[in-house]
C-alpha cells in the first residue's frame, strides 16, 4: 500500500482571515492532494491565519507539535509585500531546512520565483513547505514536490522510530524505577504528537482504504514468502504429528525384512499341486524355522512369519484337512491340500512394502499418524521439520479484565479473546505465549508491545484499531515502531478495522494482527487472516481453509459488506449435500453466534438488486 500522509493546510492572508477574500488556494491544495496517485491522504480543514509572525508561528506548531501532522503546506506571505513575513514565522522553528527542494521549485517556476521567499524544511517529523498564495503557483510548486513526498514522509517516519529507540534505552547506570513513567518508551512518545493528537484532531474519516479479503490474505502471504529463512528443527516422532517435514525421509530396512506369509495355513512347494503333504515342523511370526522344505512336505505357518527356505506358497488352513496325527501329543503328521496351490501364492516378497532407500515421506508432507507409523517402522525416531514460528498474544482494552475475576467491577469485561484464540490457534497446532491485557494508553501498549516484537515473529493483538480516540495500535505501531501497515481495513462483517502491518524490530522482520476487540470479529479474522499465514510460516502447502458448498435453510438478509455468517451444518438432512442454517442474532460482540457454529458462510454484499439470498440456495462454507 502507498504511504498514507496526514496533510495540514494554512492559509496566510490578511484578506482572507478578515473575510474580504474568498481563499481559494487552501480548497485548491485540498482538492490536489486529495486526488494525487502517489500516496493516500488524510486531510485536516484548513485553517487560516493573518500575516502575524507569531499568529503564524503558533498555527505552524499547532500542526507540527500538537497534532503532528506528515506534511504542511502554508500557502502566501511568501513575497516582498510589507506584512510578508511566512518565512520569518517558519525559519526559526524549522529543525533542518531543505534547499534542495526550495532551489527545485525556484528553477522550475522561474522567473516567478523571484517574487517568492518561501522556506522548505522539517521540524520534528514534519515536513513544512511554504507556498505562494495564489492557486496557480500552489498548483505549479505541488507537481514539483509530489512525486518524492511519500519517499520523505518515509525518511522521516524512520528517523524517529530510531530516536525514539535510542532515547528507550536506559543507561547501565540509570537508577531509576524503569517504570513506564521513567526512562521508558514513554518518554520517546512524547516525540511523537502523532501518538496522542488531541482528540479534537483525530480522523473523522479512516485513512485505510478498505481492502477486499482475498487481497489481503494476499498482502499477508507475500510478506511471509518476504521473510528471510525458513527455520528447520528436529523433533522426536511423537511431537511429529501434522508438523510439515522440511526434508525427504529414506528407509534404509526392507519391509518386510523377510519372505512373509499373508495367511494361517502351510508353507509348501506349489510344484507338488494338490494331495497329502508330510508336516515338518512350524514357522510362526517372531520365531524363524530352520526347515527347508522337500518333495511332498511342508511347515504350518501363521500370518506374518517367514516363508522357510525351500518354499514357494502358502496355502491357507480352511483349503486343508487333517489326514493323521500324533495321538499322545496333537501332533499334525499329515495333511491334505485341496487346492493346487500357484506359485508364490499368499507370500509378501522381501522389500514389497518398502523398498530399502526408497522415499517413505517427502519434503513438505503434514505428518499424519499413518505417516507417523512408516517412519516408526523404519526406525526413523526423529526428523526434521519446520518450525513454528513463535506467536504471541496480547489484549488491549482499559475495560478488560483476567476471566479470574471475580465479581466484575463496573465497566470492566472478561477477556474471551485471548482463550478463544488460543485456543483456536492451539486446535491447529500452533502454542501461544500470553502476553498479558495492555492498557488502552501509549506507555503501556508500547512497552507492551516492545516486548513482544522482542520475544515473537508473530504478535497478534486484539483491540484498539477502529476509530474510538483510544485506538491506538495503529499510530502506535507506525510513529513508535515504524511499522508498514499493509492493511488497516477489510471489506467484510465481521471485522472491518483489522489490520495486518510488518515491523522491523532488530534487523528482523515481525507480523502484528491488529484483530478487532470485538469477540466474533476477533475470532472469525484469526481464521481468515492468523491460521493461514500461521500454517504457510510453518511451511504448509495447502495453508487455505476447507470451503464445502451447503445449501441454505432459510433466507438471510445481506449485509453491505460481504458477510461471514455462522452457520450450523446439517450432514445428514436426507439429501447427498449438507444443509446449513444461521446461529441467530450476527451482532460482532455476541460470542454464542460463533460458539455453536460449525462454518462460517461466505455471503456477498447486498446490491441494490439483492438485499436477500434464498432458501434453497448454494453457498460456500469455511469449515472451522
Ligand atoms: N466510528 C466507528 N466506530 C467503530 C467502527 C468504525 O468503523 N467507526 N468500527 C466498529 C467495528 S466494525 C468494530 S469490529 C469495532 C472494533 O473495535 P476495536 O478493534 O477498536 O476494539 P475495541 O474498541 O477495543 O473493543 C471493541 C469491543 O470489543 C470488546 N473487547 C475488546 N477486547 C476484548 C476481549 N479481549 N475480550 C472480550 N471483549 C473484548 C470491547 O469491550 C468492546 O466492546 O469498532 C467499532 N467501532
Ligand atoms: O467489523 Mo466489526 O467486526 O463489524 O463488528
Ligand atoms: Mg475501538
Amino acid at each position: 500500500m502507498s504511504a498514507w500522509v496526514r496533510c495540514g493546510i494554512l492559509v496566510v492572508s490578511d484578506r482572507c482571515y478578515r473575510r474580504e477574500a474568498v481563499d481559494e488556494s487552501g480548497p485548491c491544495l485540498a482538492q490536489l492532494l486529495r486526488s494525487t496517485k502517489k500516496f493516500t491522504t488524510d486531510i485536516l480543514p484548513v485553517e487560516c491565519v493573518e500575516d502575524d509572525r507569531e499568529k503564524i508561528t503558533a498555527a505552524v506548531l499547532k500542526f507540527t507539535d500538537t497534532i503532528g501532522v506528515d506534511l504542511l503546506i502554508t500557502s502566501g506571505g511568501t513575497g516582498f509585500g510589507v506584512r510578508d513575513c511566512t518565512p520569518e514565522a517558519v525559519g526559526p522553528i524549522l529543525d533542518r531546512q531543505a534547499h534542495g527542494m526550495m532551489a527545485a521549485i525556484n528553477q522550475q517556476t522561474y522567473p516567478n520565483s523571484i517574487m517568492s521567499r518561501g522556506l522548505c524544511g522539517t521540524r520534528k517529523n514534519t515536513l513544512i513547505v511554504n507556498f505562494p498564495g495564489s492557486p496557480k503557483a500552489c498548483s505549479e510548486c505541488f507537481a514539483i514536490i509530489e512525486p518524492k513526498i511519500s519517499h520523505i514522509i518515509d525518511l522521516l517516519r524512520n528517523s524517529v522510530t530510531k530516536i525514539a529507540k535510542a532515547h528507550h534505552e536506559k543507561p547501565p547506570s540509570c537508577s531509576c524505577g524503569g517504570d513506564s513513567t521513567g526512562h521508558g518508551a514513554g518518554d520517546a512518545l512524547k516525540n511523537f504528537p502523532q501518538a496522542q493528537p488531541g482528540v479534537a484532531f483525530r480522523h473523522r474519516k479512516s485513512p485505510f482504504p478498505v481492502t477486499p479479503v482475498q487481497e489481503a490474505q494476499r498482502m499477508t502471504f507475500e510478506q511471509v514468502e518476504s521473510l528471510s529463512t525458513t527455520r528447520v528443527g528436529t523433533i522426536k516422532l511423537a511431537e511429529g504429528l501434522d508438523r510439515i517435514l522440511a526434508e525427504d525421509v529414506r528407509a534404509v530396512d526392507a519391509l518386510p525384512p523377510f519372505r512373509a506369509s499373508i495367511k494361517d495355513g502351510y508353507a509348501v512347494k506349489s510344484a507338488d499341486g494338490e494331495g497329502e503333504r508330510r508336516v515338518l515342523g512350524q514357522s510362526h511370526a517372531g520365531s524363524e524355522s530352520e526347515t527347508k522344505l522337500e518333495r511332498d512336505t511342508c511347515v504350518r505357518i501363521t500370518t506374518g512369519a517367514p516363508v522357510p527356505d525351500g518354499a514357494d506358497a502358502v496355502v491357507q488352513v480352511e483349503d486343508t484337512e487333517l489326514v493323521s496325527h500324533d495321538q499322545q501329543t496333537g501332533e499334525e503328521l499329515i495333511i491334505r491340500i485341496l487346492k493346487a496351490p500357484k506359485p508364490n501364492q499368499d507370500i509378501r516378497p522381501i522389500g514389497s512394502d518398502i523398498q530399502p532407500g526408497s522415499v517413505v515421506a517427502s519434503k513438505g508432507t503434514k505428518i499424519n499418524p499413518a505417516c507417523l507409523g512408516v517412519l516408526a517402522t523404519c526406525g526413523i525416531t526423529q526428523m526434521k521439520v519446520f518450525a513454528h514460528p513463535v506467536v504471541g498474544l496480547l489484549s488491549t482494552g482499559d475495560e478488560i479484565v483476567v476471566p479470574e475475576t471475580s465479581p466484575l467491577p463496573h465497566g470492566k469485561i472478561r477477556d474471551s479473546n485471548k482463550t478463544v484464540l488460543t485456543m483456536t490457534l492451539k486446535k491447529n497446532g500452533f502454542s501461544v505465549t500470553d502476553l498479558g491485557i495492555a492498557k488502552d494508553d501509549a506507555n503501556a501498549l508500547t512497552s507492551a508491545l516492545e516486548n513482544a516484537l522482542e520475544n515473537c515473529d508473530v504478535v497478534i493483538l486484539t483491540g484498539g484499531v477502529s476509530m474510538g480516540e483510544k485506538d491506538l495500535v495503529k499510530s502506535i505501531l507506525v510513529s513508535v515502531f515504524g511499522g508498514t501497515i499493509h492493511f488497516g481495513r477489510v471489506f467484510m462483517k465481521p471485522g472491518l478495522p483489522t489490520t495486518f502491518a510488518t515491523v522491523d524490530f532488530n534487523g528482523k522482520k515481525k507480523l502484528v494482527f491488529g484483530l478487532p476487540g470485538n469477540p466474533v470479529s476477533a475470532t472469525v479474522t484469526c481464521n481468515l487472516f492468523v491460521l493461514p499465514c500461521l500454517r504457510k510460516m510453518a511451511g504448509f502447502t495447502d495453508y487455505m481453509y476447507t470451503v464445502v458448498k451447503a445449501e441454505l435453510k432459510e433466507r438471510i438478509n445481506l449485509d453491505p459488506r460481504p458477510e461471514y455468517h455462522r452457520g450450523v451444518i446439517e450432514w445428514n438432512s436426507g439429501k447427498n449435500w449438507p444443509v446449513v442454517a444461521s446461529t441467530g442474532n450476527q451482532i460482532s460482540s455476541r460470542l454464542l453466534s460463533i460458539s455453536g457454529a460449525h462454518v462460517l458462510l461466505c455471503l456477498p454484499a447486498k446490491r441494490d438488486s439483492e438485499a436477500t439470498i434464498s432458501a434453497g440456495e448454494m453457498v460456500d462454507t469455511i469449515i472451522l
